[in-house]
């Protein structure tokens, strides 16, 4: 009877669904008829500026070259408009039932990478952090096998990970007895303390004594090893270990209770092997887990990323094992979220519309982005077309993958998903041996890897490329962006740091843009739907925004001082499309604002931020990609500073602007303040003393718009007095640019 009801259960199970996708109608109808008006309203703008061409009494006063720039300005962005469009086109939403997945036994294995590179930006106790997070997974212990790939090969970050293991002996007990829901214990112990007596609380003291306990000697390492001078991070051989319990003492602790596997790996790195920063680590964590857990599916994970519910794992499983779209699921995707952004997020970093928006909407499509991180990813769709065909000649595999025989071995069991790691097979030194082989700098030479197989090289963005390629290739993926965040993160909270990813990311992306990778071409030929591909083109050329942001902040003042009109007079029907173009994007935004839950102050951050970067990250980052293109520059990473100080602390917490950044950065913004300071000045002084209005009233709203969004630069420049405001030298030089760029305007105008 009993057998009988469970058979019944299990039936019932397998029928019922795992997951719900919903699409958000009303969302769909508001945004389609928003691109409908939208359009109708550019056309208008076009034929606006073109008739200009072709007007026989065109107007003699402006300069032809100039009509020609703005007009080219407003194509960019439209084009850029039109081409975010795609990713509003169907917006869905997930849900998951990760009660009705199958017993434990029958979940597959899963391969936790974490890449840490800088110890000197990237705590070690952050890191170990989110290694214990990623152990301690609601999920079979023995089906999870956590790598973490240490690109610095620091003695610092392999001792973190001993000490850390020793503590997970402690913690992983703990956090199953009690069901913890958070399970990084830096967050645990860091949330604010409720009443608690009896055994846990107890037992919670004893914890939290131990991980103090972990700390103090990690840090009191670091302290001592940080600087030594014989450990080079660009020039090291390879060093792969299994971390295992440090005395019988911890050993003891678990008692029965299995542990997830944990491997530190180093790469071999030398100066005179490209090392294709984070791809590159990735592809030798594909390798060495390759040969050791080869699990069928693969966590990855920023070192600063952590896991804030144990349930992702189960959660990402009931996607991953439905049978109807398993066979073309490349991987689940969940958001990042950052733990670290204050509530008014004065640096615009949550990256609302990517994460609340577009991904939702090419969850729609064909799927989202690979994020870099909180994503699992089937490793079956990395390894191409060779392995998911089932082709075992090992000299094929060979050609694609590179000589080691394990490897091959493991790759053609890989049709195979269920089998779990061979016993101990791991612990051999043949495999290890095997490991330090697989990731040697001179393995990868004639192989496949970066190119056709693994994580994608092309392009310091690797998780872009990689799964745009995935796309090509025809294979899914899906969003879930579950109401309790399941990682959190550190996000940038200053200025500095905010530019210097900001310009990778557009030096990434336009480099896939203006190559022969371009979605909207390479796309075309491929198994990519229109829209995924126009979804992809847009994010691989909006960094061309700095061409309308650099048009629109200096042409119209330019003009206006001098009393050129470039927009239509107020309340003609030509006027009407400008200010409807205008209102329909601001709405639309504000709109997307409140739809994804987020509070209206964020489209004051947006605006301005969207400005900032335009005029310096966007420009620059497209600058280094065509360098980079004929030859100047090679690629580069710089990894984000993840070190909490004080003092920028304190100024992010009270709102303020921290200015203390390269000179290349603050000179733009600057610069273009003072312009529009001036040119409103000038413009308004001008326009009173002739007498005209009706022809400005553009340039001049646009110049108070661009004054008003720049607040915090004003301030930082004439009403702050501290440490983060912006350098005096700073204004002077920018002042003097701008009177340069005034005196040329004049030559040009009168000539
Ligand atoms: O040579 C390198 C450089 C970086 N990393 C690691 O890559 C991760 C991401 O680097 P981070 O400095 O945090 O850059 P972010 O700009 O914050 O990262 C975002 O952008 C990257 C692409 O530029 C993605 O890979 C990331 O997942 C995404 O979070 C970190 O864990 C680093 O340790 C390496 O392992 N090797
Ligand atoms: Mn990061």
């Amino acid at each position: 009877m009993v057998q009988f009801l469970r058979k019944g259960r299990m039936e019932a199970s397998s029928s019922i669904p795992r997951h719900l996708c919903h699409l958000n109608l009303l969302f769909m109808l508001i945004s389609r008829a928003h691109m409908l008006l939208h359009s109708i309203a550019l056309v208008f703008l076009i034929h606006y500026r073109a008739s200009f061409f072709f007007s026989e009494t065109q107007n003699h006063q402006i300069p032809t070259s100039i009509w020609s720039l703005v007009f080219a300005a407003e194509l960019v962005l439209a084009f850029i408009w039109a081409l975010n469009q795609a990713a509003r086109w169907k917006t869905v939403t997930r849900k998951v039932f990760p009660e009705r997945l199958p017993e434990d036994e029958k979940l597959p294995a899963i391969d936790v990478f974490v890449c840490t590179a800088d110890p000197t930006k990237e705590p070690t106790v952050d890191v170990m952090n989110t290694v214990l997070s990623a152990m301690a997974l609601d999920y079979p212990p023995e089906k999870i096998h956590v790598y973490l790939s240490d690109d610095g090969s620091s003695p610092v970050t392999l001792f973190g990970m001993r000490e850390a293991y020793a503590f997970a002996m402690w913690w992983l007990p703990f956090c199953r007895k009690y069901g913890l829901k958070t399970r990084c214990p830096k967050a645990y112990f860091g949330a604010p303390e409720e009443e608690e007596n009896g055994e846990y609380a107890s037992e919670k003291q004893k914890i939290r004594d131990k991980y103090e306990l972990f700390k103090e000697r990690v840090n009191k390492f670091r302290d001592q090893n940080l600087g030594d001078p014989s450990i080079n991070g660009r020039s090291h051989s390879p060093v792969i270990g299994v971390i295992r319990a440090n005395s019988q003492d911890d050993e003891g602790q678990t008692g029965q209770l299995a542990m997830p596997l944990l491997v530190y790996v180093s790469r071999e790195k030398r100066p005179s092997y490209p090392h294709h920063f984070k791809a590159g680590a990735l592809n030798v964590l594909l390798r060495v887990s390759g040969v050791m857990s080869n699990s069928p599916y693969i966590l990855g994970l920023d070192c600063d990323m952590y896991s804030n519910d144990p349930s992702s794992a189960r959660q990402a499983m009931c996607f991953h094992l439905d049978p109807k779209i398993s066979p073309s699921l490349a991987f689940v995707q969940f958001p990042q979220i950052f733990r670290n952004i204050s509530e008014n997020d004065i640096y615009d970093s949550k990256l609302r519309s990517v994460f609340w928006v577009c991904w939702h909407g090419m969850d729609g499509l064909q799927g989202p982005l690979l994020s870099g991180t909180c994503y699992y990813l089937k490793r079956e769709a990395l390894y191409g077309k060779l392995v998911q065909d089932g082709t075992y000649d090992p000299m094929d595999l060979k050609a694609v993958f590179g000589g080691s025989n394990e490897f091959i071995k493991r790759l053609q069991q890989m049709k195979r998903p269920y089998e779990n790691r061979g016993t101990d097979c791991w612990e051999t030194s043949m495999v290890l041996r095997e490991a330090e082989d697989l990731a040697s700098c001179r393995y990868e030479d004639s192989t496949k890897w970066g190119k056709e197989v693994g994580f994608m090289y092309f392009s310091v963005v690797e998780d872009y490329f990689t799964s745009f390629t995935l796309h090509c290739k025809g294979w899914a993926s899906v969003y879930l962006n579950p109401p309790r965040p399941q990682f959190l993160g550190t996000g940038t909270t200053n200025l500095n740091d905010l530019l210097v990813q900001g310009t990778r990311w557009s030096s990434g992306l336009i480099e896939v843009g203006l190559s022969r990778f371009c979605p909207l071409i390479y796309g075309l030929s491929t198994k990519i739907s229109i829209l995924e591909a126009l979804a992809y083109a847009e994010l691989s050329l909006f960094p061309l925004y700095f061409i309308p942001a650099w048009c629109f902040g200096v042409i119209p003042q330019l003009c206006l001082l001098h009393g050129i009109p470039l927009y239509p007079k107020v309340l003609s029907p030509y006027f009407l499309v400008f200010l409807f173009i205008f209102l329909s994007s601001t709405s639309k935004q504000v709109y997307e604002i409140i739809w994804s839950g987020h509070s209206l102050h964020t489209w004051v951050n947006e605006r301005r931020h969207w400005m900032i970067k335009s005029v310096t990250c966007h420009m620059y980052g497209s600058m280094d990609a065509i360098m980079k293109k004929i030859g100047l520059r090679e690629a580069s990473f710089l990894p984000t500073n993840k070190v909490d100080d004080d003092e920028q602390t304190k100024l992010y917490e009270m709102g303020l602007f921290d200015f203390q950044a390269p000179a290349m950065f603050l000179i733009p913004l600057v610069g273009i303040v003072i312009l529009n300071m001036f040119a409103l000045v000038g413009g308004v002084t001008r326009a009173l003393l002739v007498g005209y209005w009706e022809e400005i009233v553009v340039q001049t709203f646009l110049s108070i718009f661009i004054l008003s969004v720049s607040y915090p630069i004003i301030e930082g420049m004439f009403l702050r007095k501290d440490k983060g405001s912006v350098p005096p030298r700073i204004t002077v030089f920018s002042a003097i640019g701008v009177v340069a760029v005034l005196a040329f305007w004049n030559i040009f105008v009168s000539v």
